[in-house]
C-alpha cells in the first residue's frame, strides 16, 4: 500500500497572503485527513513564507495519521522535532530562501552529518527519511548511514513524464529495488501530481508513501478537497488484476 500524505504549505501561503487565518491550516488538516489523507507533511523553511513555528506545534494537537515534517537539519529544526516528536522527519538539503527543494542530498560529502544527525532523531523515536536522487551510489550511502527511508525527488520523473514516461522512470524504478534490497523504505515527492502518480506507482511496487502539495491543492480548486483527495487515492490504489 502507497500512503497519501498531503502537503499543506501551500494553503499556509494562501492564507499569509492576507496575514490572517483563512484558511485555517488546522482545520484543513483536520479536513485532509477527513477525506482519506493518510499522513500530513509540512516544510516549515527558516523564513516562515508558508508553514510558521505557531503551525508546527498547533498541527501536532490535531494530525492523527502520519504527521511528517521536512527541512534542513539546522539547530532550529532539530528543536521543533524534539519539542513536537512526528511520526517521520524528511531531511532536505535545501539552503534557506530557494524557491522550492531543488536536490537531494550528497549522501557522500555530507555522510558524518547525516549519520549524526540520524542517530539523534531516531534516539528521539522518530522515524527517519532522506531526500535523495535514484543515484545508486548516493543510495547504498544512505543505507550506511542508518536512514529508515529514502525520499525520491521526483521533479526529474514529472517534468519527463509528457514526453517519455518510461524513460522518465527508468532510475527511479532501479533505484527503488536497489532501496528496498538494502531495508530501506521509499517514499517519493516533488511534482507528482494525478497525471503522473498512477504510473510511478505501478513501476515503483514498494512504494511506501507520496507526498504531495502543489498539485493537489491546485486541483482542489477546481475539484474541492474531498474529491480531490479521493481522485490521488484511487490512482495509488493496487490494480487487481
Ligand atoms: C522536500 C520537498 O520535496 C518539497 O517539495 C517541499 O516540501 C516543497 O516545498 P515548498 O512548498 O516550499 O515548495
Ligand atoms: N516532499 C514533497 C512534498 O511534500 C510536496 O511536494 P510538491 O507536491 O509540493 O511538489
Amino acid at each position: 500500500m502507497t500512503r497519501l500524505s498531503v502537503n499543506i504549505n501551500k494553503i499556509a501561503t494562501l492564507r499569509n497572503a492576507r496575514g490572517g487565518d483563512n484558511p485555517n491550516v488546522v482545520q484543513v488538516a483536520k479536513d485532509c485527513e477527513r477525506f482519506g489523507a493518510q499522513g500530513i507533511t509540512i516544510h516549515p523553511r527558516p523564513d516562515e513564507r508558508h508553514i510558521t513555528t505557531k503551525d508546527v506545534y498547533d498541527l501536532k494537537k490535531v494530525v492523527t495519521t502520519e504527521y511528517n515534517i521536512e527541512g534542513y537539519p539546522d539547530d532550529r529544526f532539530m528543536k521543533l522535532l524534539d519539542d513536537v516528536h512526528p511520526e517521520q522527519a524528511t531531511l532536505v538539503p535545501d539552503p534557506p530562501n530557494v524557491l522550492t527543494s531543488n536536490a537531494g542530498w550528497d549522501t557522500v560529502k555530507n555522510f558524518d552529518l547525516l549519520k549524526d544527525i540520524c542517530q539523534e532523531i531516531k534516539a528521539m523515536g522518530i522515524r527517519v527519511s532522506i531526500f535523495i536522487e535514484p543515484d545508486i551510489k548516493l543510495i547504498e550511502k544512505a543505507a550506511e548511514l542508518g536512514t529508515d527511508r529514502i525520499e525520491l525527488y521526483t521533479e526529474p520523473y514529472a517534468s519527463e513524464y509528457a514526453t517519455n514516461k518510461e524513460q522518465a522512470v527508468k532510475a527511479f524504478a532501479e533505484a527503488s529495488k536497489i532501496a528496498s534490497k538494502l531495508g530501506l523504505g521509499i517514499n517519493a515527492g516533488h511534482d507528482l501530481s494525478l497525471e503522473n502518480i498512477a504510473y510511478l506507482k505501478e513501476q515503483l511496487p514498494k512504494l511506501d508513501e507520496v507526498s504531495i502539495g502543489h498539485a493537489l491543492i491546485s486541483d482542489a480548486l477546481y475539484y474541492g478537497l474531498e474529491n480531490t483527495i479521493q481522485l490521488y487515492l484511487r490512482q495509488l490504489r493496487e490494480k487487481t488484476k
